[in-house]
């Protein structure tokens, strides 16, 4: 299968359409972001269909919406792939202003890099610092996968590099072959959909807090109503 390319940035799945309506009030956003060819529309597409599908038009920015179990729970998740930034050298400029959207837009992050390609792996620290720059206050989960763990006789980069890179900036990382293991691909993107759900009922629960403290409004006195009642009655009589 082919994926046709597409120029809009934010443009609503058309390609992986909702298993059913998206009704949720409140959807997951995920953003998977890397550079060069990774493999991450491969991953996206791997864990909505269970499908390895292995050739792609280079990726200008979709975004794949979907119903998925999480937890027992059903839950609406968008997930944006981004272009791969480096090789993109003509619109420079509008590449970076699609990740600086995409960061502020996204709850999740699923940082990629192929172990078969040294420079994606260098690029995944800049991403993630900028993430962060983006979100200076919040707990936002990010998630770095070394891919294509399948190709090791054109292994770049050793499994102690990710290992020890995701140590350094506190993050979680996995080795995975989106070709060959369904399983790494389904565990990136459930932990991710998890942390962010998390993230949501504590906000949510913050919510009913505060509203909780927020002073009923009062209840008319009964007492003084009957003592207006009857003394509007008696002057009447009088
Ligand atoms: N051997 C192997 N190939 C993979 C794996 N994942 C992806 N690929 C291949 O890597 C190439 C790039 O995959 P894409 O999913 O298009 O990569 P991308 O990161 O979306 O690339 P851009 O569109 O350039 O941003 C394709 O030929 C995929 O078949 C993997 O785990 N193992």
């Amino acid at each position: 299968m082919r994926l046709p390319t597409m120029s809009n940035n934010f443009l609503l799945a058309p390609i992986l359409e909702c298993s059913s309506p998206c009704f949720q009030s409140r959807d997951i956003k995920l953003a998977v972001l890397g550079a060069g060819s990774v493999g991450k529309s491969a991953m996206i597409v791997r864990f909505l269909t269970k499908r390895f599908i292995g050739d792609y038009e280079p990726n200008t920015g979709n975004l794949y919406s979907r119903l998925v179990h999480v937890e027992g729970d059903q839950v609406s998740i968008q997930i944006q792939d981004t272009p791969g930034f480096i090789q993109v050298q003509e619109g420079f400029v509008q590449v970076l202003d699609s990740l600086s959207r995409c960061a502020k837009w996204a709850e999740g992050f699923l940082l990629v890099y192929s172990i078969t390609d040294y420079s994606s792996y260098q690029f995944i620290r800049p991403l993630y610092q900028h993430i962060r720059k983006v979100h200076p206050d919040s707990k936002i989960p990010i998630v770095i996968v070394g891919n294509k763990g399948d190709l090791l006789h054109a292994r770049q980069v050793q499994t102690d590099e990710g290992i020890q890179l995701a140590n350094e900036l506190g993050s979680v990382f996995l080795e995975i072959s989106t070709s060959e293991n369904y399983h790494g691909v389904y565990d990136v993107f459930q932990y991710l959909c998890k942390e962010v759900s998390k993230l949501h009922n504590h906000s949510s629960s913050g919510d009913r807090r505060r509203s909780s403290i927020i002073p009923r409004p009062k209840s008319p006195n009964m007492q003084d109503l009957k003592r207006r009642f009857k003394q509007a009655l008696s002057s009447k009589v009088k």
